[in-house]
């Protein structure tokens, strides 16, 4: 209900997640490391590419860095490809990795037909669940109305969604900058519909898009959507923190770079992990401002 300008909080409501990550990226730095376990790592860190491995990996870099940065953001396909065990191992992870204080933001971008949608959102985003998340990454692309149980669901549970908008992918392109019949591109429309759904939400909207760190000078977008950036392509996609300024403009302030390979890569040793999230977390402050 909003009174003289004001929106009456319902004190028993979880805190939102545009909250908690503001919260957590200017006491921790804007910074996510993704928890991607390639085959090929598994390897690098001297690990069997099985359920042991999996499980050695994710834990490690759970030790590693979970009390340190902002959001860690495990990688659902990585876990998938081992069927039931390597899901429990990304249930222990996510939760492991929450109780350390970190968010968690679930990389398994869904997206259905609405009806569907709501089974997605009852296994990430309500409490209660084995796979419950902080915030869920989901495909807008069987329309964003489509999205509409996730976040729902997210609003009543102070979980998050980041919505993918502009991939960091070159592929991405023909989809995301189609042109519309209205003129305007399909990107620019999600990327509105994330502005309505943030609006007034302060400090910051928990409903964020996904925009590729890798794509250049984006100016022609309105990245202003109140709600915050999740930036991946940083490290082995080539992008830098010190391409993010010009990438996002303004909208910099709110945004969560990611990096997974270009941290991950200096595992298995916890201190190498640690030192090239910091280097990272450093050089995106630098950048940032
Ligand atoms: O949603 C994502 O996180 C994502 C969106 C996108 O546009 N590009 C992208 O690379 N990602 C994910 O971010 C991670 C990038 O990993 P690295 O290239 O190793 O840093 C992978 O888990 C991708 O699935």
């Amino acid at each position: 209900m909003t009174v003289q300008g004001t929106t009456e909080q319902d004190p028993s409501a979880p805190e939102p997640f545009g909250a908690r990550l503001r919260r957590a990226m200017d006491a921790r730095g804007p910074l996510c490391v993704g928890i991607d376990p390639h085959a090929s790592l598994l390897r690098d860190w001297g690990l069997n590419d099985d359920v042991a491995g999996l499980e050695r990996f994710s834990r490690t870099v759970v030790e590693a860095l979970a009390d340190r940065v902002a959001v860690l953001k495990p990688q659902s396909a990585f876990f998938e490809r081992f069927g039931s065990r390597g899901i429990a191992v990304l249930e222990r992870t996510v939760a492991e990795a929450r109780a350390a204080g970190a968010l968690v933001v679930m990389d398994a971008k869904r997206g259905d037909i609405g009806s569907t949608m709501g089974a997605y959102a009852a296994a990430f985003l309500e409490p209660g669940s084995p796979l419950f998340s902080d915030a869920l990454t989901v495909s807008p692309y069987l329309g964003f109305g489509a999205l509409e149980p996730a976040v729902a669901a997210a609003t009543a549970s102070g979980s998050g969604l980041f919505v993918l908008a502009l991939t960091s992918n070159p592929e991405g392109q023909e989809v995301q900058r189609a042109v519309r019949t209205d003129g305007t591109t399909v990107a620019a429309t999600v990327l509105r519909h994330l502005a309505d759904r943030n609006a007034g939400a302060e400090p910051l909207g928990s409903f964020g898009a996904v925009v590729g760190a890798t794509l250049g000078d984006l100016s022609v977008f309105d990245l202003a959507v109140n709600g915050p950036l999740l930036a991946p392509g940083i490290g082995a996609q080539g992008a830098t923190p010190a391409d993010l300024p010009a990438v996002f403009g303004e909208a910099v302030r709110n945004v969560v770079p990611s990096v997974s390979r270009g941290v991950l890569r200096h595992g298995p040793d916890t201190n190498g992990l640690r030192n090239s999230a910091i280097g990272f977390a450093d050089e995106v402050r630098g950048a940032v401002g």
